[in-house]
């Protein structure tokens, strides 16, 4: 089917995003191959997901175990509980190994093939890949972006990747230090906190924004404060910024207040870990062959289709997905689009829903959310002219929690008062990960409270609390 290029698709980056579109393309009868500069995998199996969430998996268990009071109330007795962190360490390298591996075989196997080198645009469907062996062109029917993004460290932060670092070296576990700073409280901040805190490390956390949690459903944030952050040893920092902060032992860090740049404080700690967000990969891409002009923020403009876009006008040929575009920076969000524009590849029209696409960050309890947050929502219903509605149910009325001895929770949907269409739903609590697909469903059919409240769920289950918070919403 490739018409005189060399493939019918080239991927550039083999990230979730990359490798995700990579099979999908395969299934829909495609040649392609895929370029990766570095590790295969990208963030999420190297430096992302994957490892991270090993080390939430063992520092989740330590601290269970080393939980007497919850444990007592189950009418269990552990001794001292031991742990070796080299030896954690090594359970998230080797499963990254793993994922890595699997991944790879996974395209060898359905004949993808892969390209070691930097991949850069050279015009309208032609690609030149930088290798060890020398620059090389090749040329393809359609191109897809997925270079996905690094991490964004502030101005006048320093980093030694020793005792100042980002999560590219927080998920190795080095080392574990008595006292450490966490620069943000957005997924990473709160991620690493329950690593760190679970293993013994007292923590510092600076958030600039005047909450904590700021990108979370209120409701379901102010409760995660009080059971991640304020139960534990945890001293946190609002509305303060890290304005300098200096490698070494100490680390020394100068903070000031968000608001009035004065300068507030200056502390000393043993490490600090920057969690301040993530920013493209999109430089060096030649997308200026191809007239292709960054946003402001440097992400590839794209529409829903995934169709990069030039002066709001679509690219022939060219897409864009994963973190680079900016629009979910989420490895299933990348995959996703991946697979939404081999779609339109092949002609099958598709667009992106991001309202569907659930979100979760792996502490202990859980958070998890698909959709608007309820200030979101009553943004929405006043420019469209309808009334939001909540119902908000507690995992301490949930018999599965309470079995469990875990009944820190909340589950709050936002709806519809007038269709009854669920626009959001919030949860914190124990296993909120996985209970939050089940929402995420019902939002990607449009479904109503009304239609919801009517399904049938298991007893006892967790899930039983969404069931609960449909039936509030219509009582
Ligand atoms: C600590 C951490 C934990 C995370 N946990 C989760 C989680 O639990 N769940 C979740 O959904 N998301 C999580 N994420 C986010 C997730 O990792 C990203 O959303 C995801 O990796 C994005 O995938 P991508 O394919 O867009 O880009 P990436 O995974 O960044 O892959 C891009 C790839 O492209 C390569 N590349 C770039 N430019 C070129 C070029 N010009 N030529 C050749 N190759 C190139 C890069 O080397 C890289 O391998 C986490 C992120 C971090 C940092
Ligand atoms: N479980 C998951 O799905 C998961 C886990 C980790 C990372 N991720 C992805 O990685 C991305 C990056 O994570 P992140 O936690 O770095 O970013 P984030 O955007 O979630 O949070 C960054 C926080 O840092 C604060 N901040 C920024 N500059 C600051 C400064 N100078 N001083 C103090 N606070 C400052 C921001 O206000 C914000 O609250 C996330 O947006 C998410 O897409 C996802």
């Amino acid at each position: 089917m490739n018409q005189g290029f060399d493939y019918d698709l080239v991927i550039i980056g083999a990230g979730v995003g990359g490798h995700g579109a990579a099979l999908h393309a395969v299934s829909c009868g495609l040649k392609t191959a895929i370029i990766e500069a570095y590790d295969m995998g990208g963030t999420c199996v190297n430096r992302g997901c994957i490892p991270s969430k090993a080390l939430l998996a063992a520092s989740g268990r330590v601290r269970e175990l080393r939980d007497a009071h919850h444990l007592k109330s189950l009418g269990i007795q552990v001794g001292n509980v031991e742990f070796d962190r080299q030896a954690i360490a090594n359970h998230a390298d080797n499963l990254v190994s793993k994922i890595q591996g699997d991944l790879t075989n996974s395209l060898q196997r359905l004949k993808v093939d892969i390209i070691r080198g930097w991949g850069k645009l050279a015009g309208t469907q032609k690609v030149t890949v930088t290798t060890d062996s020398g620059d090389k062109t090749i040329t393809a029917k359609d191109i897809i972006l997925s270079p996905g993004s690094i991490p964004f460290v502030p101005p006048g932060i320093e980093v030694d990747g020793k005792t100042v670092f980002t999560s590219d070296q927080g998920v190795k576990l080095e080392s574990l230090p008595d006292w450490i700073a966490i620069i943000g409280s957005g997924y990473i901040g709160l991620e690493f906190s329950d690593i760190y805190s679970a293993l013994g490390s007292e923590i510092t956390m600076i958030e600039a924004l005047n909450q904590l949690m700021p990108g979370f459903d209120r409701d379901i944030a102010k409760l995660a404060e009080r059971v991640l952050i304020t139960s534990r040893d945890i001293e946190t920092k609002v509305g303060i910024y890290a304005k300098k902060i200096i490698p070494g032992s100490p680390v020394v860090i100068e903070l000031a207040d968000f608001k009035t740049k004065e300068d507030v404080d200056v502390i000393e700690v043993d490490a600090c870990l920057v969690a301040t967000g993530r920013i493209p990969a999109t430089q060096n891409l030649g997308l200026e062959s191809v007239g292709v002009e960054l946003d402001r923020r440097n992400f590839i403009p794209v529409n829903d289709s995934m169709a990069v876009l030039s002066a709001g006008e679509i690219v022939p040929h060219l897409w864009a997905i994963g973190d680079a575009n900016g629009k979910m920076m989420l490895a299933h969000a990348a995959s996703a689009q991946g697979i939404v524009a081999v779609d339109n590849i092949c002609g099958k029209h598709r667009e992106i829903d991001y309202r569907s696409i659930p979100a979760a960050a792996f502490t202990h309890p859980e958070i998890s959310y698909v959709g608007m947050t309820e200030t979101a929502a009553q943004d929405l219903g006043k420019e469209s002219g309808f009334e939001v509605g909540t119902a908000r149910t507690y995992f301490k009325g949930n018999s599965k929690a309470l079995a469990e001895g875990e009944a820190d929770g909340i589950a709050k949907v936002v709806y519809r008062q007038d269709t009854g269409e669920v626009l959001g739903v919030h949860i914190f609590g124990m296993h909120a990960s996985d209970l939050i697909h089940e929402a995420s469903a019902a939002i990607a059919n449009r479904q109503s409270v009304q239609t919801l409240a009517h399904l049938v769920h298991a007893h006892p289950t967790l899930s039983e609390v969404l069931d609960e918070a449909y039936k509030r919403a219509v009582s």
